[in-house]
């Protein structure tokens, strides 16, 4: 069955009126021909969090699963206003969950793998409705436990179902039109970055560029399907990127939060990098003062769990922003203590690549203060380093 797949992120879901200005645009879209639709939907912005910190204050232990279970709830409820504010247009449209989707994971709590796909269920709803939602970020394990596909992974569950229904491309919204070359609420002057290959796009996300998430890139990779980032504004559609075979630009990236574990020796640093590549976390090598280190870009954390679990010595030392410098042959990261400072080098460094474009940003974000100022000598992935 032919039908268009669009995700809305939490940025798209500040207020409950945003439910009404999407359903607006998906009715739209069916008068304008379009034979169905499926829209994917983030929970609102800022409920993860806020799920997440309400759990861990009743028990900070809380099992993995019942996390999961929990964090799940913030789109279950993006997904029944959108499906009201949808009906409200007078469409037949219903929504469906993490039961109900047709994707089943591993059993990886916190951030598991899509294992496997059945498209019936929602080929029957949309056979019954024009248009149905669908809940982004979370699945089914084998014995049927709801699991998270990890922070910001509604973009995979859109590329999965676009795959799923046979559909070569997938439309990705948000407060953003596409990729820049840096994120433009905090570098002045990023560009946009029109066409970018798949590959450029997973590296930049893996680093902090969330724009989209980088295994929902390499999932439409291995399976054909293209992306188109566009944004909603009081103006219509904004188009701005196309994921596809090609296209490249220098980047710079922010990575807030990033976990820098100290390792006892680099034979146990090397260990937990191995362990963590082996389950598709990004993590780079840092040297300092205190010996070597491990800082953790993606899933933080799933992958402190994961190295909590193989009762190594090493211990969490504290999260920082990481600045990475971004091309097509290197990858430069500077660890900051301070985000403010970090902003500044990441605008430093997108000033030196493309002069002439600094000023003031489209939309400047509070800057989180943070204690010292670290900077350090980093072995990054691709064995480039840098002094600072
Ligand atoms: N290189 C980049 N290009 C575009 N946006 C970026 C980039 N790096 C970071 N971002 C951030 O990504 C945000 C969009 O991603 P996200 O917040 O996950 O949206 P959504 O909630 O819609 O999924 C933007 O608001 C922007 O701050
Ligand atoms: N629950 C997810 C939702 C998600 O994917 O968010 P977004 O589409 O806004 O990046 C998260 O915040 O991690």
């Amino acid at each position: 069955m032919n039908a268009t797949v669009l995700k809305f992120g939490g940025s798209s879901f500040r207020h409950p009126e945003d439910f009404g200005r999407v359903a607006r645009h998906l009715a739209e879209r069916l008068a304008a021909g379009e034979n169905k639709i499926v829209a994917v939907v983030s929970a609102m912005s800022g409920t993860t969090d806020n799920l997440k910190a309400l759990m861990l204050g009743v028990n900070k232990e809380a099992k993995p699963s019942n996390l999961d279970a929990a964090l799940a709830t913030g789109e279950m409820l993006s997904a029944c206003l959108l499906e009201a504010a949808v009906s409200r247009q007078g469409i037949p449209v219903m929504s469906l969950n993490g039961y109900s989707l047709g994707i089943r994971t591993n059993s990886d709590f916190g951030r598991a793998s899509v294992e496997s796909v059945d498209p019936s269920s929602i080929i029957a709803a949309l056979q019954e409705n024009d248009i149905v939602i669908a809940t982004g970020g979370q699945a089914i394990d084998q014995s049927g436990r709801l699991t998270f596909l990890g922070r910001n992974s509604s973009d995979l569950t859109a590329i999965v179902i676009a795959s799923m229904l046979g559909e070569n491309a997938c439309e990705i919204y948000s407060d953003v039109p596409g990729v820049y070359t840096a994120d433009p609420y905090l570098v002045p002057g990023a560009r946009l970055i029109p066409k970018i290959a798949y590959g450029t796009i997973a590296r930049m996300s893996r680093y902090g560029a969330k724009v989209l998430h980088h295994r929902a890139v390499e999932y439409a990779e291995k399976h054909s399907v293209t992306i188109a980032c566009k944004s909603l504004t009081s103006d219509g559609v904004v188009s701005g990127t196309v994921v596809t075979g090609h296209g490249s630009a220098p980047s710079v990236t922010l990575a807030r939060d990033a976990a820098v574990l100290s390792c006892g020796s680099i034979a146990e640093r090397n260990r937990l990098r191995a362990l963590l590549e082996q389950e598709d976390i990004s993590a780079i090598c840092t040297e300092d003062n205190r010996g070597a280190g491990i800082c953790i870009l993606s899933d933080v954390d799933f992958a402190l769990r994961i190295v909590a679990l193989t009762g190594s010595r090493s211990v969490p030392v504290r999260l920082r922003t990481a600045v990475t410098e971004l091309d097509s042959s290197k990858s430069r990261v500077h660890l900051e203590d301070d985000y403010t400072r970090a902003i500044s080098r990441a605008r430093e460094i997108h000033e030196r690549i493309y002069p002439g474009t600094d000023g003031e940003p489209v939309a400047p974000r509070a800057a989180k203060q943070r204690s010292t100022h670290i900077s350090m000598l980093i072995r990054t992935d691709d064995a480039s380093e840098s002094a600072q």
